[in-house]
């Protein structure tokens, strides 16, 4: 570990995490075996910080957001810890979660429709849910915070009494955002919360979080496709590649020098979509009933040496303070290379390797 010397014109200690993720693990018990979709995760999220956790689909995104709020869907577990100021998440009952849900835990997921009722105005959907978690709040009080947050969203006042039928599928879903962002949680999950959207929502989402951030000090976890909306709106990025984090640190230190090479061919794709050609990493993300040995991307690895079809890598912290689990740069801290490899570990790995160590 790095001690670095007093500085006085250095910035005040960074606040503790209001969420520590550690070594989270979430499965689904399928007629196969279980499916690991969260596979040893950790990370901490800091009081106004956004998080954006990216990678190809069935990667662990949404499992990730669900394990961490406690809502995998029956026939799932989960291991490890999720820290919320002091509570372990992982170890309270529904009740005592669906209690922190609302004014501590705020969700935004895909499906619009699942939380209005069709019979209650939007305005009641409001008061419901500030009566419910701030009762001291006036009825004016209640009435200027719904309108605000519709506001921000786009909705205009005169909206404010009407049935969640007489909007369009796109509103209704930023009338869900605002629902949630109403309560000033501390923490926010946003899955995906832009896919059903046009792009000039998009870039007003993005900027009511990064409002809410500074005005609430919420922190948010931002699951996406969507490298764009990461590298301007998210403070750190969190590569997930079959269920792990393969790179992770400060999105603008990430995305200038990407250090994972699942990272450099995600931001190539990405990148090549918007000028010439297409270019997608050849392959598909594994099987999570039984993922390969060693480095799980290295069946697709343009670099993969022979260490990485049979040793996992660690976790290296980087001088720029990213963390990235590559041999590439595990094989330069001194002990980290098994001893059987020291000799040929470095080497590429032949093709017909790869197809050995996916059968193995
Ligand atoms: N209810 C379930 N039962 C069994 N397997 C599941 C279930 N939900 C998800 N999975 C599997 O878990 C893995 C991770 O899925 P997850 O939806 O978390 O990935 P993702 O990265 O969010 O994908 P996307 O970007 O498409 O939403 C996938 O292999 C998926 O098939």
């Amino acid at each position: 570990m790095s001690t670095a010397a007093h500085d006085p014109e250095a910035p005040a200690a960074p606040a503790d995490p209001v969420l520590s993720v550690r070594d989270l693990r979430a499965w689904y018990g399928t007629p196969r075996g279980p499916v690991r979709a969260v596979d040893g995760v950790s990370f901490d999220l800091r009081p106004g910080e956004t998080l954006g956790v990216v990678g190809e689909s069935g990667c662990g995104k949404s499992s990730l957001g669900r394990a961490i709020l406690g809502l995998l869907p029956p026939g799932s577990a989960t291991d490890g810890a999720v820290d919320f100021r002091g509570t372990d998440l992982l170890g309270l009952s529904p009740r005592e979660l669906r209690a922190l849900r609302g004014p501590d835990l705020g969700l935004i997921f895909q499906e619009p429709m699942t939380r209005l009722n069709p019979l209650m105005r939007i305005s009641e959907h409001f008061e419901e849910a500030l009566r419910t978690h701030e009762p001291k709040l006036s009825a004016a009080e209640v009435r200027e915070r719904s309108l605000e947050a519709l506001r921000g969203m786009g909705i205009p006042p005169s909206r404010y009494h009407n049935h969640p039928h007489e909007f369009s599928g796109g509103m209704r879903q930023r009338i869900m955002i605002a629902l949630a962002l109403v309560l000033r949680p501390a923490f926010v999950v946003a899955d995906e919360p832009t896919t059903a959207l046009d792009v000039l929502v998009e870039a007003q989402i993005i900027q009511i979080l990064a409002d809410l951030r500074r005005g609430f000090d919420t922190a948010l976890v931002l699951i996406t496709h969507n490298l764009g909306i990461v590298a301007e709106a998210c403070d750190r990025v969190a590569v997930m590649y079959a269920g792990r984090i393969v790179e992770q640190g400060e999105a603008r230190e990430v995305f200038a020098s990407p250090r994972h090479p699942y990272t450099r061919e995600l931001l190539r794709s990405t990148i090549s979509l918007t000028t010439t050609g297409l270019h997608s990493i050849p392959g598909a993300p594994p099987d999570l009933v039984r993922p390969p040995a060693g480095c799980r991307f290295h069946p697709r690895c343009p670099d993969a040496m022979r260490v990485c079809a049979a040793v996992e890598p660690p976790d290296v912290r980087l001088a720029s303070g990213v963390r990235s689990a590559c041999w590439q740069q595990a094989v330069r801290v001194p002990g980290a290379l098994p001893a059987e490899y020291q000799e040929n570990g470095r080497e590429p790995l032949a093709a017909e390797e790869i197809r050995v160590a996916d059968e193995a």
